[in-house]
């Protein structure tokens, strides 16, 4: 094949029209002991999102299979896989370094001090200019590329540099930091000249949209146009020289129809019984499922459970909470200390509140088939999502996806993403503890009638803005001509950049 994917001299086939470039594979390898390999689900909801997309499709997908120098592309049907190797010392710089111990916190407010390393960002530049120049392999002429993601921020300026003939998108999972914190970054410049290579640049949020045309303008000292960025509407544009970028708001869905679907099987249903009944029959069940990720707030969740309990708010012998927690990013010191402050607390939970037998919270630290964890779902009373920060958070709409019952409570912290849309769930502030237990006491003792009416207006939103809407308006909004596009480039009033001695 040729440099830009198109048919060599040898008449191997032409690259594919669509190609997803993200850090990880829609699979991860495993390799057990006696070395047999199997691949299974990527963790988290990137590949949840997009892997429905790309089996309508038929493209490529650029990624990384989740262990130390493979190269292995599985055959996995309908998406033609590009494996990215990375050698033990890049994933520990790159991916646990770079981009799960510097980005990750400076982009979730700080919430752990981000480290600042010269190694580190080096590996991260290297690691980048290897996903471009494996997705130039990818593309045919003309493709529609799609870079997901804080690990590849570089990716766009890279890819366009190497093939102009591509249409690049951009979009970013988790939340864009206000300016000051994005400010700390030694390479903040860089990173905001990387992703001015994409014709279009998405967020979950307008804020974020917003705050990176105000960097654009400071760092990059590019125009760019004023005035509020809206939610799929009134795209935010910066002028780099002869091209117009546009920036805007896509928050990220689910696909909703099959959740509601899997749901309401009679299969679905019996298992949600028996779990019920396994947990002996409790008048509450709650349930929390997440990454286990310091951003999740669920230390938050515990703590509020475990004073409702104290001051008798609410009863423990009446009250069951499952955690089920994906393991993630193990060998990062903060993961691990924050998985040791977890266990303790579930520890404390049930020394001070269970019976023999009878546990308040069972903790389970692994990812749970797809069909179990939408068991759970229509099992649950409350579902408890309390995060820090979260660019959107999935959980939180699968949960209302899963309950054509109208049944169940969403307990949801203010700082997702999802809050923007779910207004009708139990929202607090997780730093205010006394609103998280007021919270969780009004969503376990709803009447049936407040429930309902909640939980209509919740599936309303998420049975109308599912994945492929998301993945619609963001392709659909790349596909056009920015100048003749309505709130493209064409007559866009520009402010200029603003002179910055300190950048
Ligand atoms: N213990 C678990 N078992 C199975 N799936 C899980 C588990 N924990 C999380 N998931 C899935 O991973 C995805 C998490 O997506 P999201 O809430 O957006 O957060 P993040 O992408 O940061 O992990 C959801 O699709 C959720 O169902
Ligand atoms: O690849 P990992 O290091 O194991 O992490 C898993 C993924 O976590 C993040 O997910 C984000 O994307 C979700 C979908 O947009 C969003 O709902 C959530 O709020 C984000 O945290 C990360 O962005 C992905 O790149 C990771 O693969």
């Amino acid at each position: 094949m040729s440099a830009d994917g198109g048919v060599d001299a040898g008449g191997s086939p032409a690259g594919a029209d669509f190609v997803v470039v993200a850090n990880r594979l829609p699979v991860d390898k495993v390799v057990a002991d006696d070395g047999t390999v199997t691949w299974r689900r990527s963790p988290g909801g990137l590949v949840t999102a997009l892997e429905p997309i790309l089996r309508q499709r038929t493209g490529a997908w650029v990624g990384w299979s989740g262990i130390a120098d493979s190269d292995d592309n599985p055959d996995i049907e309908g998406i033609d896989i590009h494996a990215v190797p990375l050698s033990s010392q890049e994933i520990a710089e790159y991916y646990e370094g770079f981009s799960n111990a510097t980005l990750w916190p400076l982009y979730h407010d700080v919430i752990v001090k981000p480290e600042y390393h010269r190694e580190w960002w080096n590996t991260y530049v290297e690691v980048n200019r290897r996903f471009a120049e494996a997705t130039c392999k990818a593309a045919a002429h003309g493709a529609l590329v799609w870079v997901q993601d804080y690990q590849l921020q570089l990716v766009p300026k890279m890819l366009r540099m190497l093939r102009p003939d591509l249409r690049i998108g951009f979009f970013l999972h988790i939340p864009f930091p206000p300016i000051e914190l994005f400010l700390q970054n030694p390479w903040r410049t860089e990173i905001v000249e990387g992703l001015l290579g994409a014709d279009l640049i998405g967020f979950h949020l307008p804020g974020g949209a917003q705050n990176f045309l105000y960097l654009a303008r400071r760092l990059a000292g590019q125009a760019t146009s004023k005035g509020t960025v809206g939610v799929r509407s009134r795209f935010g544009v910066v002028q780099v020289g002869f091209r117009t970028v546009r920036v805007g708001a896509f928050p990220i869905s689910i696909d909703s129809g099959e959740l509601d679907a899997k749901a309401r099987s009679k299969a679905v249903r019996a298992r949600a019984a028996e779990i019920r009944k396994e947990l002996g029959n409790p008048r509450t069940v709650m349930l929390g499922v997440d990454r286990l990720d310091y951003t999740k707030g669920i230390d938050v969740r515990l703590i509020a459970l475990s004073e409702l309990f104290a001051e008798k708010r609410l009863d423990p012998h009446e009250t069951a909470m499952v955690q089920l927690a994906t393991p993630s990013r193990e060998r990062v010191d903060s993961y691990i200390q924050m998985r040791a402050g977890i266990e303790q607390l579930v520890g404390n939970i049930n020394g001070n509140f269970a019976e023999v037998g009878q546990p308040v919270v069972q903790y389970l630290h692994r990812p749970v088939p797809r069909d179990e964890l939408i068991a759970f779902f229509v099992a649950a009373d409350v579902m408890l999502v309390t995060p820090l920060r979260d660019g959107m958070n999935l959980v939180a709409k699968e949960y209302v996806a899963c309950r054509n019952d109208l049944g169940g409570a969403l307990v949801l912290s203010e700082f997702t993403g999802a809050a923007a849309e779910l207004k009708s769930a139990y929202q607090a502030n997780p730093y205010d503890l006394d609103g998280v237990k007021d919270a969780i006491e009004a969503a376990a003792t709803q009447t049936d009638q407040e429930g309902r009416r909640r939980m209509r207006a919740l599936r309303r939103q998420v049975l109308t803005h599912d994945v492929d809407k998301w993945a619609r308006s963001f392709l659909g909004t790349l596909a056009e001509d920015p100048s003749t596009a309505p709130s493209g480039g064409r007559g866009v009033e520009l402010v200029p950049p603003i002179e910055d001695n300190r950048s």
